[in-house]
């Protein structure tokens, strides 16, 4: 049987950052709650960079089973894990400290491997091995969530543009010395692991990044590393964006709701295209 072609992107495009704020805890609660009914567990990935303030909803919610959350990092700097570089230390600093999640249940690198960066890649891919074993037969580990952020020239997790990095078909997580920005010496998990998940959410705003996301998502076709993270079916990728970073790209945006299967993912997009065709066309025929 041919593989069912991935889920089209949904967007959704928010007034400011607070309604994005909330709306993201929402949907990561939703999340939560049918990973939990279905798999017993919720695990997900956290990026490096904004996404960690963006986060600053979850802090309060209400009903959320943090005793059932396995939390992993998509990249890490090689860097101590109280370094300001360090993808655990923010994300733990604006959200991670703040809830009940047992401490065990938070997957870092080993501190004790920075000096070697093919051993950290090693430990933290056996780390990701021994959680998915019991529960998941298949290829690569398949997160029920994973949390990205879009950097200046497309780049996700630490998939740099032209790296090489990004042909990786057989390590669930590898290294890099040479990232163009920010700290060179890194891991990631690898883009097979970012395509299977359950859902990719990437969380992206402000206007430096209108023109990116544009590419990105109009024209998927140039294939940076944010445009190939398009999960395999079942899965699906969302776009959350405020107003200032979605002013530039032409992408149909859907009214934020639940989305639960490729088919209500399917819908929703032709939805959203159809209300964008009419809404300028009006505009062209000068209605209000
Ligand atoms: O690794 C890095 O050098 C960056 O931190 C990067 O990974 C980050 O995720 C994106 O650039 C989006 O970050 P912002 O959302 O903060 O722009």
């Amino acid at each position: 049987m041919p593989a069912q072609p991935p889920a089209p992107p949904v967007f959704y495009s928010f007034q400011n950052n607070d309604i994005l704020v909330d709306s993201l805890a929402n949907f990561v609660v939703k999340a939560q709650r049918d990973a939990v009914e279905k798999r017993g567990k919720f695990t997900i990935a956290l990026s490096r960079g904004s996404l960690a303030a963006n986060l600053r909803g979850l802090v309060g919610q209400e009903n959320v089973q943090w005793d059932k959350w396995e939390v992993f990092f998509c990249d890490e700097a090689a860097v101590p894990l109280s370094d300001d570089d360090s993808n655990y230390h923010s994300n733990y600093l604006s959200f991670l400290s703040t809830v009940p999640i047992p401490p065990s249940q938070v997957h870092t690198i080993d501190p004790s491997l920075i000096g070697d960066l093919e051993e950290l890649a090693d430990q933290y891919e056996k780390q990701l091995v021994n959680h998915f074993a019991a529960s998941n037969a298949a290829r690569y580990p398949t997160f029920d969530l994973m949390l990205l952020g879009m950097g200046p020239d497309g780049e996700t997790a630490s998939l740099f543009p032209g790296h090489e990095l990004l042909s990786e078909r057989d390590a669930w997580v590898s290294y890099l010395e040479d990232a163009p920005r920010g700290p060179k010496k890194r891991i990631t998990m690898t883009l097979p692991v970012l395509t299977h998940c359950y859902r990719a959410v990437f969380v992206v705003s402000g206007t430096e990044k209108a023109d990116m996301l544009h590419t990105i998502l109009d024209e998927p076709e140039t294939g940076l590393p944010c445009s190939r993270v398009r999960p395999a079916a079942p899965g699906l990728v969302f776009w959350f964006a405020d107003a200032e970073a979605a002013s530039k790209t032409k992408y149909p945006p859907t009214t934020f709701r639940w989305i639960d299967n490729q088919k209500e993912a399917e819908e929703a997009v032709e939805a959203a295209k159809r209300k964008l065709a009419r809404r300028l066309a009006q505009e062209e025929s000068g209605e209000d």
